[in-house]
């Protein structure tokens, strides 16, 4: 049984990816936070920008079997010209509490690559194409190899230098956005100085709320 908050087509907003034509699978629940906001402040991670409870979003339900749920998302993939692979993007909440080796696979087999988003603190499935780690805080990482360490900036507690040796491809660093918590900082100024003096770092703005899409 797999629960999912909502699943939509958009393009993928944020890091090396960034405009890439994909489905999202937004799976319910996180292991650093219930998803109230009376538990944001006292939560293993506390910026987070998504609601993630329920299955009551767009697309969102409860799917009893493999082949249903990759089939629901494939229904979401437009007919259109051309020859772009299909990507499917599982996100959340945190996607690895229900993502396993049979739905990568079931991506798979209808075409699509498989990328993920996660907090790292549980172990990956084998089989995804493009693994993306954004750590929290002091939230143990036992994920240290994938395809992007993508670290939300500023965070007092999780200063990239404690993640550079790490095994990944790309490293970016992504302006907190404070909204979600009233506002107030300026993530953004901080975020260009650190990668200005910092190269091994790579900026990435969330674009999909420039663009005002999912
Ligand atoms: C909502 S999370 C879901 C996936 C997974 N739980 C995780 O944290 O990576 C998706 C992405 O949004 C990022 N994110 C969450 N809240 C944010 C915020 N306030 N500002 C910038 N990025 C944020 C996360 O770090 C993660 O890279
Ligand atoms: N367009 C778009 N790109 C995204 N990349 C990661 C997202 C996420 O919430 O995991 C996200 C999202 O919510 N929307
Ligand atoms: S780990 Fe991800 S989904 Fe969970 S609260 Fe943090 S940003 Fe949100
Ligand atoms: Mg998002």
């Amino acid at each position: 049984m797999y629960s999912v908050k909502e699943a939509f087509y958009s393009l993928q907003g944020e890091g090396g990816q960034a405009g890439r034509a994909s489905v999202f699978c937004r799976f319910s629940g996180c292991n650093l936070w219930s998803g109230r906001e009376a538990h944001r402040a006292a939560a293993a991670c506390r910026f987070c920008d998504t609601d993630f409870v329920g299955t009551d979003g767009q697309h969102g339900g409860r799917f009893t079997s493999t082949a249903a749920l990759a089939d629901h998302l494939v229904a979401l993939w437009p007919e259109a010209p051309g020859t772009a692979t299909p990507q499917v993007i599982f996100t959340g909440g945190e996607p690895l509490l229900q993502l396993d080796e049979a739905l990568i696979a079931a991506m798979h087999e209808r075409g699509f690559d498989v990328a993920v988003e996660t907090n790292g603190t549980l172990p990956a499935p084998a089989g995804i194409d493009w693994l993306c780690v954004s750590p929290k805080g002091q939230a143990p990482l036992v994920q240290t190899r994938g395809d992007e360490l993508k670290l939300i900036h500023p965070q007092p507690d999780a200063p990239p230098e404690r993640f550079v040796d790490l095994g990944f491809r790309h490293f970016f660093l992504q302006p907190m956005d404070t909204a979600p918590l009233g506002g107030g900082g300026d993530s953004l100024a901080e975020t260009v100085a650190y990668c200005l003096a910092h190269p091994q770092w790579r900026l990435s703005l969330q674009t999909h709320k420039i663009a005002g899409i999912d």
